[in-house]
């Protein structure tokens, strides 16, 4: 049977990226993506400006949800200082499995722990299983829909502290209105909408970075 376009990303990956040089996979990706096949990873435009937040926030621990093939998880991870790390959620077991490869390949597998899973279902273990206190990044790229439960869940959970950065992908395509109306209109979150273009194309996209500021 034909591979999968996860496992195409992968050998592209392999045939183009140089082992420990996570800027090569990220650059391997994006050309692969761009050139051969459209693929759902954040890209080099948002990814620029993700790059830019995690810098600012210089997290100690981050949660990504959807970590597909690992793009964004590589890209968050080879900024962060020894010590921090990303707990990246995916619940599809192909594609944790391609992810897991291309963090290897990027020689940032100590900064990541990949977690098989539904968030639904692991966000109430973070603190237990994981010795989170709370987050000082939460990364949101998963199912759309899921966003505004899982950001009350994590609330709930007490994951989200103040000053915890709430950075969600493709708030206008696809679109996440429940989710943008919630942290737009709450007075516990200061909200900024990063405008950009979704992956690989012209077609308008954006970031929203949403502070948590207590309760
Ligand atoms: N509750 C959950 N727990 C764990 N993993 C979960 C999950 N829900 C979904 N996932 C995983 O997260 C990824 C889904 C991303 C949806 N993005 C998208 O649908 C998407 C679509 C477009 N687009 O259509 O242009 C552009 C984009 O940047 C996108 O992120 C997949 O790898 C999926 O297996
Ligand atoms: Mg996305």
């Amino acid at each position: 049977t034909r591979t999968s376009r996860p496992q195409r990303i992968l050998k592209a990956v392999q045939r183009k990226a140089t082992v420990g040089d996570p800027q090569s996979v990220i650059t391997a990706i994006d050309h692969f993506c761009r050139h051969r096949e459209w693929a759902m990873n954040v890209g080099d435009e948002k990814g620029s400006i993700l790059d830019s937040v995690v810098s600012e926030v210089s997290p100690v621990t981050v949660l990504e949800l959807g970590t597909y093939c690992g793009y964004s998880t590589v890209r968050i991870a080879r900024l962060l200082p020894p010590g921090a790390c990303v707990i990246t959620l995916e619940f599809n077991p192909d594609y944790a499995a391609i992810a897991r490869q291309v963090i290897k390949w990027s020689g940032l597998e100590d900064k990541v722990q990949l977690v098989e899973g539904a968030s639904g279902d692991w966000i109430p273990w973070m603190k237990e299983h994981f010795g989170v206190q709370a987050f000082d990044l939460v990364f949101l790229d998963h199912w759309k829909e899921r966003y505004l439960p899982d950001t009350k869940l994590l609330e709930e959970c007490g994951l989200i502290q103040k000053g915890t950065v709430l950075l969600a992908d493709n708030v206008i395509c696809p679109g996440t209105p429940d989710y943008l109306e919630y942290v737009r209109n709450s007075p516990r979150y200061n909200s900024h909408y990063y405008r950009s273009h979704l992956e690989y194309t012209k077609a308008e996209d954006g970031l929203e970075k949403s502070v948590f500021l207590g309760y």
